[in-house]
């Protein structure tokens, strides 16, 4: 599986009974592989994982790789307890995904060889591709990350830390141990916001959450940092990404609910987050949709 291109990561819309709605989640994906995604990453981070039951995760996959329709990859989050992990790995093979992204491990804090050994125990259930999630309690180091990639289905490594001196060690030492086709991403929330730091360590591929929402933008930034158009990579960092960072740190777990917010805004009905997330007050979507709007305007859309 070849990753490329902004790395779209859906919401996941529950109607207003608070159930799963998987024919607007469908509508979600197929509306921004036709707007671009290179890759299609469902029930992760922005998508809720840690609030859908097995049975949500599995129906969610299957919408989202029957709307992306083979046109880009689809990846399905996984974590949990170790039993669990597996058994949402094998749930996302069945239904169809492309890949797992396995999210750090819940609640414990472990060391390196842990660590190796929950990302095997995963792969190995799982017979697809899975990348590495580092953050909150999943810090890795160099040796384990080489080690991993090794395994031949585990085929990168999505960074949501932003510890450049650890992630340049990893890079170096996964580089040395020879594998030039291992994956690095930048997955901080909203990740267009460091990726000029990133590129500085060759790391070119990102998530955005901001896709969700704004594929306008994203793309358009995208094309700008590819480009190498730095004007309008500092203009969209000033006048869009920069006050969107700072909405989203007043409130913890605004990273996914603003974004959530910001789907409706655009007109999709994705409905509210589930707890412990909460949505954002009035006030806060109203700057919302300003930023939106300033955003689209220096995009030129
Ligand atoms: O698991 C997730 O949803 C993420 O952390 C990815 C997001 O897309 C993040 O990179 C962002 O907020 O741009």
């Amino acid at each position: 599986m070849r990753l490329d291109g902004v790395l779209f990561f859906p919401v996941t819309p529950f109607d207003a009974a608070g159930e799963l709605a998987e024919a607007v989640l469908a509508r979600h994906v197929a509306d921004g592989v036709a707007a671009g995604a290179g890759g299609v990453f469902t029930a992760c981070g922005t998508g809720e994982f840690n609030a859908l039951d097995p049975g949500e995760y599995g129906r969610a996959v299957t919408a989202a790789v029957t709307a992306a329709g083979g046109r880009v990859p689809v990846l399905g989050g996984a974590g949990g307890t170790l039993p669990a992990a597996r058994a949402i790995a094998r749930e996302a093979a069945a239904r169809g995904a492309d890949g797992l992204l396995l999210m750090p491990p819940y609640l414990v804090n472990a060391p390196a060889a842990g660590l190796v050994r929950y990302v095997r125990d995963v792969a190995a259930a799982a017979e697809l591709p899975v990348i590495i999630y580092q953050r909150g309690n999943a810090r890795f180091t160099p040796e384990a990350v080489a080690e991993l990639a090794q395994v031949p289905n585990i085929i990168g490594f999505k960074d949501g830390l932003g510890d450049f001196d650890l992630l340049q060690r990893i890079i170096l030492r996964v580089r040395e141990a020879g594998h030039r086709d291992f994956t690095f991403f930048n997955g901080l929330p909203t990740a267009e916001f460091t990726m000029p730091a990133y590129r500085g360590l060759g790391v070119t591929l990102y998530s955005s959450a901001v896709f969700a929402f704004a594929p306008e933008i994203a793309i358009a930034f995208h094309k700008a940092l590819t480009a190498g158009d730095e004007v309008l990579v500092r203009r969209l960092l000033t006048g869009f990404y920069l006050p969107l960072v700072e909405l989203r740190d007043l409130v913890p777990g605004y990273a996914v609910s603003l974004v959530k917010a910001g789907v409706r805004l655009r007109g999709l009905e994705v409905g509210g987050v589930r707890a412990p997330l909460v949505d954002p007050t009035a006030e806060h979507v109203e700057r919302l949709e300003r930023i939106v709007a300033a955003g689209l305007e220096i995009a030129g859309t």
